[in-house]
Order: C-alpha cells, then structure tokens, then sequence
C-alpha cells in the first residue's frame, strides 16, 4: 500500500471512500455553521439510518484540499473510541447541490466533499443552554424542584465529565492532542453518551515534547497561559486546561476567563489563578512573551475563594486542572481517578439521563434571535397601539416629539441594540465583542494586533467588523509565529504507519497501574474498555 507523505490523504487507503455521491443522503436540517461550512443533519436514503453530513469549505483552497480536513480525517480514523466521534465515510457531490430545502445552493460549478459522521442530538454549549440545564442560586433557594433539577444537572454533568476525560486520556495516550476542547466540539445523544468532535486542530505528539508545535490553537476563553504566554512546546497539558475551564463553566452557568483578547484573558486568569513566578511555575520567565505579560503587582491564587460554593471534590479537581504549570497540571487518567469520581453520587448510567429536544449551539442561537426579533416585534406593535389611542399631533409642531406618529428615536434605538446585542455567553466565536477567538495574533506581537492572515477570504483578520470570515486558519502557517511552527523544522508530523505508542510507565502510557474509569460497574480497578492503538 502506498504510503502518503506526511499532510496528504492517502487516497489508496480508502478505497470506499469518496467513492459514493451525497445524493445518497438527504438533507434534513442544518444543524452548525462551522469555519469548515455548514454541518446538516441527514438521512440515509436507504437505509433511513440518520447522519451528519459536515461539508468541507473548498472556497478558499488554492493550494488544494484543506490541510485542516486532511489532518481531521488522518486523525479520525486511527481513533476509535466510545467516546471519541465517529467518522463514517467521506461522500463528494460533483455538480450543483441542493440544500435542505431541495434549492440548488447556488455554488453549482463546484463538487463538495463531506464528512459522515454518525449523528449526536446536541453539543454541551447547546444542551446546557437550555432553559431548563440552567439553575441560578435564587432558584435554588425558592423551589425544591429547582433543588433537585439542580443535584440532577451535577449528575449529569459529573457523567459528562467522566465521558470527556475518558475520550480525552484516549486521545492522549494515542499521542493526540485536541487542541480546541469547548463546549460546542462535545457532543452528546439521547443517550447520554458525550463524544469529543472537531479534530480540525488535532494532531499527533510526541511524548518528549520537544518539537515546536504551532502556539496558534485553541479558542481564546479556553487556552491555557503557557499558550497564551507564547509557548511552542506542549503537550496534553494544554487539552486539560480546557476540561477545566469547561468543568467550571458547567457547575458556574457561564464561562469563567471570557476574555475579549490575550491581554485581557490572561489577566482574568491570573486573578482568579493569581500571576505565576518562577517558584510556582519553574521556567515560566523564560516563556517568550513572560515579561510582555508580567503583571506590575503579583496576585495571590484565590480559585478556592472563589468557587467555594462548589462541592469539595470538584472544587479539588478543578484546582488541579486548572494549575498554571502545565508540568503540574493533572492528566486526564490521573483526573478519572479523582475522588469527584469515586464519592457518592456515584456518575451515573449515561442511559440513564433525560432526553431532549435536539440542541445544538447554532440552532438554540438562532432560536434565542428569533425570540429577541419576536419580544421586539411585540414590543414595537404594542407601542404603535398606543400612540394610535393618542390624541392626533398638530401640526403647528409644537407637539412632543414622542406623540409623533411612526418610527421614533426610541424605536430606532431598541431595533440597533437587537442588531448589535451582546452575544450570549456560548455566542459562536466570531469576533472581539462576540464571544471567544480562536486564534492568538499571527503576527508574533502578543499585545499587537490580531489579524490573521490565515482566517479564511480575504484574510481579514478578527478587527474588521463584528463578523470576520469564518475559514478557519490553517494552524500551521508560517508568520510571525515564535519559534516557527510545526511545518518547520521539529515538527514532526504523522507517522506514516499506526499511531506512536508512548513509552511504558510515562503518564499517558496504558501500564495498567491506573484505576480504570467505568464507574457503572463500580470497580475502581477496572481497565479501560478500550484497546490502545
Ligand atoms: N456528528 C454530529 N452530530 C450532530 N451535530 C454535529 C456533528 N458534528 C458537528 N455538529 C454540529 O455542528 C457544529 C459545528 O461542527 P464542527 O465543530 O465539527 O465544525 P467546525 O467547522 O470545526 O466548527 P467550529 O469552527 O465551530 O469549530 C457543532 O458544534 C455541532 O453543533
């Protein structure tokens, strides 16, 4: 079999694949807008069996197929996991397509490839939006069912939390790193089962940590402050940060560092993590962008203080994930054995979770618009009745300018602000006033600007506009990255056979020291119910 170089797709290892059209499937629903393109959800049309079809953004691909879909599809299909998302096959379109309404989508001289994926009802960004996942303390307090929805949203997401992890250490002791772990990238189904998705970011490490990886991943309000310090060389450590802050946002109800850009999302860390030194954090000075970022007064750690109002155990596994030092910070497998998992209320059967409505981000967003465009539709009209029941204005103009007839300013005023509302806390990533980056500055200037050359059309980059394009950066581009990215020299690529092992006893290694995570069965001794590869 021939053997692809490193960043192409070895088409002869697939022989099925690609080789059907998308017209085997029909389009449903658009269920994400993703910076690859729409995500839709689809059936089968013969075997009824329901999908996702994820359509890989060719617009902006002179250089030829994604290197993004190529590195996700690479890593994907080493990867098979409970807990890791299921790419079934690629399918290609090679005329005009048509959308979910059976429209030509208008880009009809292009073929479109697509991913098959197997289908999940929600994302964890979708899911605890809903009204009914969300608890705040007043509610608590006033209403015993508000109580006990809120023990059963800690079961279900200590449930969630074992799953992620779970996927996680798989990932990692598969010499994976995700690279970009947040709520909308975690899916779950009705039956509770949460899967990592979006390995667009992904790729293989090595377990010396030596090599100089790309610094430029991660969504802003879940990067860790190694990365946003200007570190090229890491490791899992960085996926964990994320757990962590996804963890707190689950137990908080709303995003713990939601920074605007690096400055600002590492002060809010330090804050609560308080300012590293080098007593704290060994080497920490010697990080590119340490003494760019180093903060005039030192700030004492106050993260306990802060969420002291969460259970012990969390609270204790929080503040091990989210630990400055990365050297520090706890892995995923040492995490499953935390005592969070193996007091009372055990996690629970994921099967044994309610079911939903599907969610996911993009529609529960859209849904949460049409309400706000619906409540000031009403609004407006009532306001017109009103001013109808007015006494006729005269026409000397001497009337206040409130009792004239038609649009007034306050109209006008309360339409802008539904236009240019704040996004909410798990708005889509799309620009500094609308919710978190995924990218730090390309520019090597960690306080400079932020365009990005590499985001999509035109490459405008994250200040132009409330809505920059939505390609996602190749996140091995050249420019201005501190010591140069991983396509340079020390990147070390894939492997062109099976996935590298990690050497017996390191931390992601498989010795079979560790406890294992299946805390249904309730044997804390258990292996892992999945082969390493
Ligand atoms: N297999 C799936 N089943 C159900 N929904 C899915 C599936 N894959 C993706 N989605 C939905 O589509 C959204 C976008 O998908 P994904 O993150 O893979 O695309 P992306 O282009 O990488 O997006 P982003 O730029 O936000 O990371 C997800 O947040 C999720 O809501």
């Amino acid at each position: 079999m021939a053997i692809a170089a490193p960043e192409q797709l070895n088409v002869s290892e697939i022989p099925a694949w690609g080789s059907r059209s998308v017209d085997c499937f029909e389009k449903l629903e658009q269920i994400g807008e993703g910076t690859y393109g729409q995500v839709y959800m689809a059936k089968e049309i013969e075997t009824g069996e329901i999908v996702a079809l994820k359509k890989i953004r060719m617009d902006n691909e002179r250089e030829g197929f994604p290197i993004t879909a190529i590195r996700e599809i690479k890593i994907l299909k080493k990867l098979h996991h409970e807990n890791v998302i299921k790419l079934k096959e690629i399918v290609t379109s090679t005329g005009p397509e048509k959308d979910e309404q059976g429209a030509s989508d208008g880009n009809k001289y292009k073929g479109g490839i697509y991913m098959v994926f197997e289908y999940m009802d929600h994302d964890l960004t979708g899911l605890a939006d809903r009204p009914g996942m969300r608890f705040s303390v007043a509610q608590i307090k006033v209403a015993l069912a508000s109580l006990y929805a809120r023990l059963f949203s800690l079961v279900a997401y200590q449930c969630y939390m074992r799953q992620l992890l779970t996927g996680l250490h798989y990932c990692h002791v598969n010499q994976v790193l995700h690279r970009d772990i947040k709520g909308s990238n975690l899916l779950i189904d009705n039956e509770g089962n949460l899967k990592l998705a979006d390995f667009g970011l992904a790729r293989s490490f090595s377990s010396d940590q030596n090599a100089n990886l790309t610094n430029r991943v991660i969504t802003l309000w879940y990067r860790p402050p190694e990365l946003l310090l200007g570190t090229t060389k890491y490791g899992p450590a960085v996926d964990m940060w994320s757990v962590g802050c996804i963890f707190a946002e689950l137990l908080n109800g709303k995003p713990i560092f939601p920074g605007k850009d690096e400055p600002e999302q590492l002060n809010k860390i330090f804050d609560i993590c308080g300012t590293p030194n080098e007593e704290i954090w060994p080497g920490v000075s010697k990080i590119p962008w340490y003494n760019n970022f180093k903060p005039a007064k030192p700030v004492k750690r106050r993260l306990r203080e802060h969420f002291k109002h969460f259970d012990r155990h969390a609270l204790d596994l929080l503040d091990r994930m989210l630990t400055l030092d990365p050297s520090q910070r706890i892995s995923a497998k040492d995490a499953l054995d935390a005592e969070y998992f193996w007091t009372d209320p055990l996690p629970c059967d994921p099967k044994s979770l309610p079911k939903y409505e599907p969610s996911h981000e993009f529609q529960t967003k859209k849904k949460r618009q049409q309400q706000r465009q619906h409540e000031e539709n009403s609004k407006r009209q009532k306001l017109q009745q009103q001013y109808s029941r007015l006494p006729p204005i005269q026409q000397s103009g001497h009337g206040h300018p409130q009792m004239r007839p038609g649009p007034n300013p306050q109209l006008h005023n309360s339409q802008t602000q539904v236009a240019g509302a704040p996004n909410h806390h798990y708005g889509k990533p799309r620009g500094p006033s609308a919710g978190p980056r995924r990218y730090p500055p390309s520019n090597g200037n960690p306080s400079g600007g932020y365009n990005n050359p590499n985001r999509g059309q035109g490459g405008s980059g994250y200040n132009n506009g409330q809505y920059p394009p939505q390609g996602r950066a190749p996140p091995y581009g050249s420019s201005g990255m501190p010591g140069g990215g991983p396509r340079g020299g020390g990147g070390s690529g894939y492997s062109s056979g099976g996935p590298n092992y990690p050497h017996g006893g390191s931390q992601y290694g498989t010795s079979g020291a560790g406890r294992g995570s299946n805390m249904i069965s309730g044997s804390r001794n258990q292996q892992y119910n999945w082969q390493q590869q």
